[in-house]
């Protein structure tokens, strides 16, 4: 696992255990053996270590956190390195994270190619940097800086690093010969001076207002979330206390905050995100489809979806053809385009010359005609089928025969759109979720035409577009919406029932959604609600007024469409579900009104009010979209419960630190669970969301875990 060679006077520790180089027990005895090896041999004079492959360590095998673990731990191979009389440099390429940047630390010299990147990631995974990272990195880059990176868990690039102190130098060519090559020029020299454990942290004196400030930051941007205030702590105590101390105090935090639940949770997260990227499909799998290469795409429609959809396409240096069908709507969709890219030059999440770039990239038109050679095209336009099976058809004639047809549909059956061309088996849709350059969930769906390789080429376009894709079978709703609709259902129940619109988003904030589902809704509109549902009840041929209960056998709230007609249509209103210091407004106070609408409205009804607790809110808003969960994976629609998970994390911002509700269901145990959608099914038996899954009923009569099944090795962690 560490290759030892020796060239002219520098030995070299070449850690060779693909595809990351992860700090495993046998990586962290090769170190200890290697630096032993090399401090015994005289003809040696420096030691280099560095990555075979990819990458520099990224880290810590995360699969043995599971584990009891097992010696050496990497700070006693840390102190060889640093108490070595030899200079040690570290010759990083790749991603040097973590562990990883925790024994370059060690290192006495760190060199780096100007493409590497260093950070402290643990943070995303539930834990803190646990060897010596907390009280090392204080003592390189001062402590403003290892707040930032050890609480946001960023990847730094090796100039910035350079400008930290973290690097100190970068080198070019070969990452072995440059790091051989700057060894020899420190043979030598004491490596006293360049020890860290040694060093001051600067501005130590100023902890306190540092440390404060990274606490306040931390609880009001990972809401809910552990580790982050662990890792001030821990990083707070390299200022405070003598390094052994302090390097005492991170394994006690480590300790803790390790064995939690949301850490485990995390690190779930973590696998579940990449075993995603591994998907199947009738006829083939992410290992024998062959993507088609995408150098060219198009957008059609440059409304709110198709002008975020072009800004992920450009920021990632695709040229793109907008198309409008006039000239007032295309500019439009041009000066959103331009906002939203300033935008994210002005934040930093692109630098000024991709933002330049972007616009070169873009092509407006008017004219299909233009698109006659690109690769892949994506339609953006309003979810009508007529609409999009017309667009298809046109797009179908002037394409070239290899050009993917993709639709941004949310729910509409992808079988229903594709028999507008002669090439079904290049359809397939892609989901996209609002807003589309900011949420990183892209749910991709074949048809029962798709062919693999045109799933194989949005799987991997959503990866070059900075999106977590996942891919699923074609269905009404898909995976994401159809999960969720239970969620919005049930809130509109609770309420008529007796509780208030703001009980019911406190209780799911408290549970860790970033924002109740009453606030959702006067974001997205209560208009947009209402006339979904006036579609819906079109088509089953009802019609809805202020006593409607009831549509096509299943219970249903008016509640919503109450408020829309009386003008409350949201934030864009100054008033919905809740009331807001302007039209446009973004803060929501409490409204009296709301609750004398609503008083009214169940008296008509004759439905008598009563107290809900908390746990009836989270078990009916969850335990239902869970049910709705094992539905689709008995019908097959999503292959794991993984892919579940992450439609949630990345298209809901579900809190992390539950992994998501598949994985929660399983943590609270699915018996229970069973047991209590089996009781909501009893007292509510007009609402099919609750009609007990057959699948969770099977794993919870015969006690089978979740995680047995679960393809992510972090479920089991
Ligand atoms: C012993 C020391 C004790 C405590 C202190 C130290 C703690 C730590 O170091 S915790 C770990 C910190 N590091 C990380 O969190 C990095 C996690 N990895 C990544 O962010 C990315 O994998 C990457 C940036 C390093 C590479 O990204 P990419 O090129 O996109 O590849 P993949 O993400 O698809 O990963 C490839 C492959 O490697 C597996 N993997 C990645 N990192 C780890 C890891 N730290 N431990 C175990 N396995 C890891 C990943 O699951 C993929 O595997 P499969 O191909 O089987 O899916």
């Amino acid at each position: 696992m560490v290759d030892y060679s020796v060239n002219s006077s520098v030995a070299l520790l070449l850690v060779n255990n693909p595809p990351v180089n992860a700090l495993s027990h046998a990586v962290r005895k090769g170190l200890a053996d290697g630096m032993l090896k090399a401090t015994k041999d005289t003809k040696v004079k420096a030691i280099v270590i560095a990555g075979k492959g990819r990458t520099f360590p990224a880290g810590a095998d995360i699969r043995e956190f599971s584990g009891p673990g097992k010696e050496p731990w990497l700070v006693p191979v840390g102190n060889g390195i640093e108490a070595s009389g030899k200079p040690v440099v570290a010759a990083i390429h790749g991603t040097c994270l973590g562990g990883g940047l925790e024994v370059a630390l060690f290192c006495h010299y760190r060199v780096a190619l100007k493409s590497a990147r260093v950070g402290f990631p643990e943070v995303a995974i539930g834990i803190l940097p646990g060897a010596a990272g907390t009280q090392r990195l204080p003592r390189v880059t001062g402590l403003p800086v290892a707040f930032d990176m050890i609480t946001s868990g960023r990847h730094v690039p090796a100039e910035q690093a350079k400008k930290y102190g973290i690097i100190d130098e970068i080198v070019t060519g070969d990452i072995v010969n440059a790091g051989i090559r700057y060894a020899m020029i420190m043979v030598g020299k004491s490596t006293i001076p360049r020890r860290l454990r040694a060093k001051p942290v600067p501005d130590a004196e100023n902890v306190q207002k540092y440390a404060d400030a990274a606490m306040a930051h931390v609880k009001r941007k990972y809401k809910g979330y552990e580790a982050p205030v662990y890792c001030v702590k821990a990083v707070r105590a390299s200022a405070e206390k003598p390094y052994d101390l302090g390097v005492e105090n991170e394994k006690t935090l480590f300790n803790v905050v390790g064995k939690s639940g949301q850490a485990r949770a995390q690190q779930y997260a973590f696998f579940a995100e990449r075993v995603v990227g591994k998907w199947e499909m009738p006829g083939g799998n992410s290992q024998t489809a062959k993507p088609i290469p995408v150098r060219s795409t198009a957008v059609i429609g440059a409304g709110t979806m198709g002008t975020g959809i072009a800004v992920c396409i450009l920021s990632a240096g695709l040229p793109c053809y907008l198309v409008e069908q006039n000239q007032k709507f295309l500019e439009n969709g041009l000066k959103t385009i331009k906002a939203l890219m300033e935008g994210s030059v002005k934040l930093g999440k692109i630098s000024p010359e991709v933002g330049q770039r972007a616009a070169s990239l873009l092509k407006p038109t008017m004219s299909y005609d233009d698109l006659t050679g690109v690769d892949l095209v994506i339609e953006a336009v309003y979810e009508n089928l007529e609409l999009k099976k017309e667009i298809f058809a046109k797009l179908d004639k002037v394409c070239k025969p290899s050009t993917i047809l993709c639709s941004n549909t949310s729910s509409i059956d992808i079988d229903r759109i594709a028999v507008a061309t002669k090439r079904p088996e290049k359809c397939v849709g892609v989901h996209f979720f609002a807003p589309a350059y900011h949420m990183k969930l892209l749910e991709n769906i074949y048809s029962t035409k798709t062919s693999p390789d045109t799933a194989a080429t949005v799987m991997k376009l959503g990866k070059t577009i900075g999106k977590v894709p996942i891919l699923v079978k074609s269905c009404q709703g898909f995976l994401a919406n159809r999960m969720n609709t239970p969620y919005g259902t049930e809130s509109g129940f609770l309420v008529e029932e007796g509780a208030l619109p703001w009980e019911v988003d406190q209780v799911m904030e408290d549970f860790g959604m970033p924002m109740g589902p009453f606030k959702v809704r006067d974001l997205s509109g209560l208009d947009v609600g209402s006339k979904i549902t006036a579609e819906i009840a079109k088509t089953l041929g009802v019609t809805l007024t202020d006593e409607t209960r009831f549509m096509a056998g299943n219970r249903y709230s008016h509640m919503n469409t109450v408020l829309a007609n009386m003008g409350r249509l949201g934030r864009k209103s100054g008033k919905g579900w809740y009331k807001y210091e302007k039209a446009g407004g973004k803060i929501a106070s409490i409204d009296d009104d709301v609750i004398t609408v609503l008083n009214n409205h169940c008296k008509k009804l004759g439905i008598e009010r009563r107290t809900i607790s908390s746990q009836e809110i989270i078990e009916r808003l969850m335990y239902s979209c869970i049910n709705e969960g094992f539905k689709i994976l008995e019908e097959g629609i999503a292959k794991r419960p993984e892919e579940i998970d992450i439609s949630w994390l990345y298209g809901f911002t579900f809190p992390k630190y539950l992994g998501g509700p598949m994985y929660y269901a399983n943590q609270v145990g699915l018996g229970r669970v069973y047991d209590r959608i089996c009781y909501y099914h009893e007292n509510f038996p007009f609402s099919k969301h609750w009609v007990p899954s057959q699948l969770l009923r099977r794993l919870s009569e015969q006690n089978i875990p979740m995680s047995q099944w679960m393809a992510s090795p972090g479920a089991r962690l």
